[in-house]
């Protein structure tokens, strides 16, 4: 009815679906063969607004327009990935909605995922919307004749720390005895010759001691190091893609002065020192004026849904049938002691003593 009507209007019909796409696999397939029974791919824009975020559409240009970064980009050079979305709030009135789905479905398998994949992916024939989505896809899979085998590994327990505020249950729609996590650090490994042996921890948290979204490649030691002087930490390059965004990259540097001893700095790009004046649009801003133009270079594609899905549902049902169990922690904390735990064990080593200062504005 809808796409008869539409079709007799004329001119051309383009429909933004925002999420949440399903629940799991199965609700997500659900959902999506009955929009496709009533519109093309070519006509959904199935919106994550973290695709319209300023250093998110930024990593495509560093990755392939960079010569740094080309040769460094694998797991010859890079010991650990982390995407971390933080926020300083609880769920505030969306109790009910969100104990029905929980963290990982409401950032990490859709938000955190998609980053994901533009940190992994290959580089696209072109900056088509198809060759781009293609490149994403194939992060979770491998396509080999009629072999379809999954590239993401399945997740682990070990390498899961669920955690919920204390507080949570005190929303009158929050049922007394909910299990759902509003934190989650988990890993993902990723089998390609690219990434086998890098862990993706992958972090989102709500009611916690700040809000902030990034993105952390830290890189391996060097080896046959010469300078006989305690390291303060590894290289990291990092992107803030909230608040106010910046990239930067901690490396060590001779320490100023007459001594031959090292101290961990940074190159530094902050968005609001270096772009005087320039507004940065709003991500649905952008996305909605991507729609009118027609181009789905932002959006996510059935099959990477699909994908995206099947890497988390088994762990989602396992969450659902109380299989797994948060751990409380205090609103304005850091989260789970459990999650910086799982951190050292996938690899991160933490920067001792190191202090930025701020330019003056
Ligand atoms: N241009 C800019 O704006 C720049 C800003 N800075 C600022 O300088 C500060 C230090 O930067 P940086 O060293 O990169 O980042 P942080 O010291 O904030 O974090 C580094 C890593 O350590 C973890 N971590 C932080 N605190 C703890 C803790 N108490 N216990 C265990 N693990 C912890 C973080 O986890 P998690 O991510 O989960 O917190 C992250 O993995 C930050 O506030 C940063 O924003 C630095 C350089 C440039
Ligand atoms: O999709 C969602 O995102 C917001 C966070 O968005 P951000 O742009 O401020 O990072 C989150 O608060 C909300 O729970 C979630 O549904």
């Amino acid at each position: 009815m809808i796409k008869l009507l539409l079709a007799h209007l004329g001119g051309w019909t383009r429909i933004v679906v925002e999420k949440p796409f399903g629940k799991d696999l199965d609700s997500a397939e659900k959902l999506s063969n009955q929009i496709g029974e009533l519109f093309e791919e070519p006509q959904l824009y199935r919106i994550d607004h973290y695709l319209g975020k300023e250093l998110v559409q930024n990593l495509l240009v560093l990755r392939f327009a960079n010569r740094f970064f080309l040769p460094l980009w694998n797991r010859d050079n890079i010991d650990n990935v982390q995407i971390v979305f933080r926020e300083d709030f609880g769920t505030e009135g969306r109790g009910g909605y969100f104990d029905e789905y929980g963290i990982i479905r409401d950032i990490i398998q859709n938000h955190l995922l998609q980053v994901l994949c533009l940190v992994a992916m290959e580089k696209p024939v072109s900056l088509d919307s198809e060759h781009i989505r293609d490149e994403k896809v194939k992060v979770y899979f491998f396509f080999n004749a009629e072999l379809e085998s999954i590239s993401v590994e399945p997740i682990k327990d070990e390498e899961v720390v669920l955690g919920q505020y204390h507080g949570y249950r005190d929303d009158s729609k929050v049922p007394d005895h909910s299990n759902t996590p509003t934190f989650a650090s988990i890993i993902l490994r990723i089998h390609n010759e690219r990434w086998e042996g890098v862990p993706f921890i992958l972090k989102a948290g709500k009611a916690l001691s700040s809000k902030k979204a990034d993105i952390r490649v830290q890189f391996k030691d060097v080896p046959g190091d010469i300078f006989n002087c305690e390291k303060q930490g590894r290289n990291e390059f990092v992107m803030r893609l909230q608040p106010s965004e910046a990239m930067y990259m901690k490396l060590a540097v001779k320490q100023p002065g007459l001594e031959m001893s090292t101290v961990q700095s940074e190159l530094d790009l902050s968005y609001k020192q270096r772009y005087h004046g320039v507004t940065i649009p709003d991500a649905y801003e952008r996305l909605l004026l991507d729609t009118i133009h027609g181009d789905q270079q932002h959006f996510v594609r059935r099959d990477e849904l699909k994908a995206a899905w099947d890497i988390f549902t088994p762990l989602l049902h396992r969450i659902d049938k109380g299989e797994l169990k948060p751990i409380s922690y205090q609103q304005g904390s850091r989260g789970p002691a459990e999650a910086d735990e799982l951190l050292l064990r996938a690899g991160y080593v933490r920067t001792h003593g190191y202090r930025w200062i701020p330019p003056a504005l």
